[in-house]
């Protein structure tokens, strides 16, 4: 089954066998869609290489309601990592003055999270006990504390884009944990508060030693992890990405496991291509490239992939370090965790950024988002359109997206208030917009219809931050982003060859082969597959230098790349990979992915031999068609035996 990339879905049609399209590069083609008859049925792949695609892992709610608790309760206790590092800046502890009688309470963050993270503080010199606080707790007289300061925000109620329900559930408390994840970095700046929110008052300072103690439990899933995080080995214990995998799902919460790892409705691991030996001098192998035109140090780039903070607090902006460093390009989701101002600010000087766009219903939301990126100085875009509704990811499901990260582009676009952004009036919003309400208290919003007749809530955290997206993208829309944007254009998703003639006769400078990791349409090819196939049927888009013909999925080897290269591939995305090293160790995980498949890349080139990536023929691979060896839906992964320390 082939995913026609660009249909409109809303309502389905069925396509042409071929037609005559116009050509805005050249004359104009007919289009064939006729299949190669010798390539089999087509199943999705799962976890393993291009032929395979996604299962994997998940992570520990960044900065979810949990581990604030757990935090308090174990971080004097426990060393390293686990406690005492990971979670102390997840969510901050209290100093105690006077040793571990000092009070703590755990929505009262002091400086240790990041600055990407935290924002500035207004600094006030009058000290408010905690007890006056707890004493504003209605909606005619409302007080709350956010990152240590007290506001009065009893006139700012009825004003605030999120609705006064969610300020009233903390009045009276500390409010610093809600607020942080689901809000701008900037929002109380101290310059832009009086500005933009002349109805909030700030109170004062809160007194600290008035914070009353809690002992607070911690749930079994909080000491799984911080077990686990206690145990982590060494990034450099890792020798592949499946080690990292199954570690990451030790640390991860059920939740951002789930999300992470889910795949289609079923899950297929398949195997394609050999890779044949050739006789060189191989001493020196060198696997640099271009990517579209610019310089990367393998052929590899970091695929967009959402919520980077669901497994780490640094979220992308730890992926955008560790890229610098490591010289590969990375892809930012329209769904990130992070703003594009903290990535941007994260970012080196002449880093290459891509955005991955997501066609909004509101195509002014778009046209502004698009003009954003251009002038934030990324590099190209990438326009997904494998995901006109989220697939049915039942493993995501099943944990109902318990989750507290938001992503701020999606905020932004569709939140009417003072401070927007991408500035869309609640007009032009779509008339389904509403509230919705995540399991224990997490909240967020959704524009899409509902699904199958129910409220998003509770479907997962796919469906939660999926309802802005247009089922509706077309052909149409390729010429209107090109008159928007100078930036090179790739569409991400293309699952047949006829989709990638079309993007080629759009004139857009390349296509990414994928299915999403295995996340959309079941069944659908494996990219590796529409690969091989394309080079049957139409090695010319291959091989025009102006047109980039990249793929992903399931990439876990050095070798998964080659082949990939072998076939004209100009480059390969890793999603998970990076989503799981980032849930372990941070930039420092990154980095050690990327490492790994340098040395994966670089060995995989001698033992072909080559020494450099142009020098990568067709002829060097074989296609195997075979059939798919099936595995269950939630298949479970070894997890690595690598103890503390182990080189
Ligand atoms: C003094 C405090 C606060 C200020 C100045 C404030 C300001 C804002 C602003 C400007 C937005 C729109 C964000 C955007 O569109 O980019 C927003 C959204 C929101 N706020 Fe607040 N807020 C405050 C407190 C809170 C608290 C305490 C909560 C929750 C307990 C909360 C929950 C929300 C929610 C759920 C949204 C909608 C975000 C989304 O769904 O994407 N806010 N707030
Ligand atoms: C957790 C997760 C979130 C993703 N989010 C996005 C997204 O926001 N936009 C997008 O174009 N692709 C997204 N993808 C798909 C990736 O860009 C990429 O196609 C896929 O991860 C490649 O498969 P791999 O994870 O096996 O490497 C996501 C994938 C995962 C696993």
């Amino acid at each position: 089954m082939s995913l026609r990339a660009l249909q409109r879905t809303s309502c389905i049609r069925t396509p042409t066998a071929s037609r005559t399209l116009p050509n805005r590069v050249g004359s104009p083609r007919t289009v064939h869609t006729q299949r190669n008859p010798k390539s089999s049925t087509w199943f999705l792949g799962s976890r393993r290489s291009l032929f395979a695609s996604g299962t994997t892992t998940a992570a520990a709610t960044a900065v979810g309601s949990g581990n604030s608790k757990f935090a308090l309760l174990f971080g004097s206790a426990a060393s390293g990592f686990a406690l005492a590092g990971f979670y102390q800046f997840l969510i901050p502890r209290h100093e105690a003055p006077d040793g571990d009688q000092a009070p703590v309470h755990p929505d009262s963050p002091q400086q240790a999270v990041p600055p990407s993270i935290t924002g500035t503080k207004v600094e006030s010199k009058d000290l408010v006990s905690y007890e006056e606080v707890q004493r504003h707790n209605s909606a005619e007289d409302c007080w709350l504390v956010i990152d240590g300061q007290v506001y009065d925000v009893t006139a700012f109620l009825d004003l605030h884009p999120g609705g006064k329900q969610v300020i009233l559930k903390m009045a009276g408390q500390d409010a610093t944990r809600v607020f942080k994840p689901i809000h701008p970095p900037d929002t109380l700046e101290p310059n832009k508060l009086s500005v933009a929110y002349p109805e909030l008052k700030l109170i004062g300072t809160l007194d600290q030693t008035t914070l009353p103690r809690l002992v607070l439990e911690p749930t079994e899933e909080e000491k799984r992890i911080a077990a686990a995080r206690e145990a982590l080995p060494l990034p450099s214990a890792a020798l592949n990405l499946d080690d990292i995998e199954g570690l990451a799902r030790t640390v991860l919460t059920e939740t951002a496991w789930a999300y992470y790892s889910s795949a289609g409705d079923d899950e297929f691991k398949y195997n394609v291509l050999i890779a044949y030996h050739r006789l060189n001098k191989v001493s020196h192998a060198s696997p640099t490239t271009n990517i579209l035109s610019f310089p990367s140090s393998l052929p590899i780039f970091v695929a967009p992939a959402a919520l980077a903070r669901l497994g780490h607090p640094g979220g992308e902006v730890n992926i955008t370090r560790a890229s610098a460093k490591e010289g590969i390009i990375q892809g930012i989701s329209n769904n990130a965790s992070c703003s594009i101002e903290e990535i941007v600010s994260a970012r080196e000087e002449g880093q290459v950024l891509f955005f991955q766009l997501y066609m909004n219903r509101s195509r002014k939301a778009s046209e502004e988002l698009l003009r954003k990126v251009e002038k934030a100085g990324f590099n190209a875009i990438f326009l997904t359109v494998d995901a006109a509704v989220p697939g049915k990811r039942e493993r995501d499901q099943r944990v109902k997206g318990d989750f507290a990260v938001r992503s701020p582009f999606y905020q932004t676009i569709w939140h009417p208030g003072p401070v927007l952004h991408a500035a869309v009036s609640l007009d032009e919003a779509p008339s389904d917009l509403k509230p919705l309400r995540f399991p224990k208290g997490a909240l967020g919003w959704t524009s899409g219809p509902a699904v199958n007749g129910q409220d998003r809530a509770g479907n997962g955290v796919a469906q939660a931050i999926s309802g802005y997206q247009d089922p509706d993208v077309c052909w149409a829309d390729i010429p209107w982003i090109q008159d928007i944007t100078k930036l090179p254009l790739i569409i991400k998703g293309i699952q047949c060859v006829e989709d990638a003639e079309k993007a080629y006769e759009h004139g857009v400078q390349g296509i990414v082969l994928s299915n999403h990791g295995g996340r959309q349409l079941d069944f659908s090819p494996a990219p590796i597959t529409v690969l091989q196939e394309l080079r049957e049927r139409r090695p010319d888009l291959l091989d025009d230098k102006n047109f980039h013909v990249f793929v992903d999925g399931g990439v876990r080897r050095g070798t998964d790349v080659l082949k990939a290269l072998c076939l004209g591939a100009r480059g390969v995305g890793l999603g998970r990979p990076f989503l799981f090293a980032n849930s372990l160790w941070g930039e420092e995980g990154v980095r050690r992915a990327v490492q790994i498949m340098r040395e994966e890349i670089i060995t995989g080139m001698q033992l072909l031999g080559v020494t450099s990536l142009d020098q990568l023929r067709p002829e060097m691979v074989k296609y195997v068609d075979r059939d798919p060896a099936r595995v269950p839906p939630n298949p479970r992964f070894d997890i690595p035996r690598l103890t503390n320390g182990s080189k």
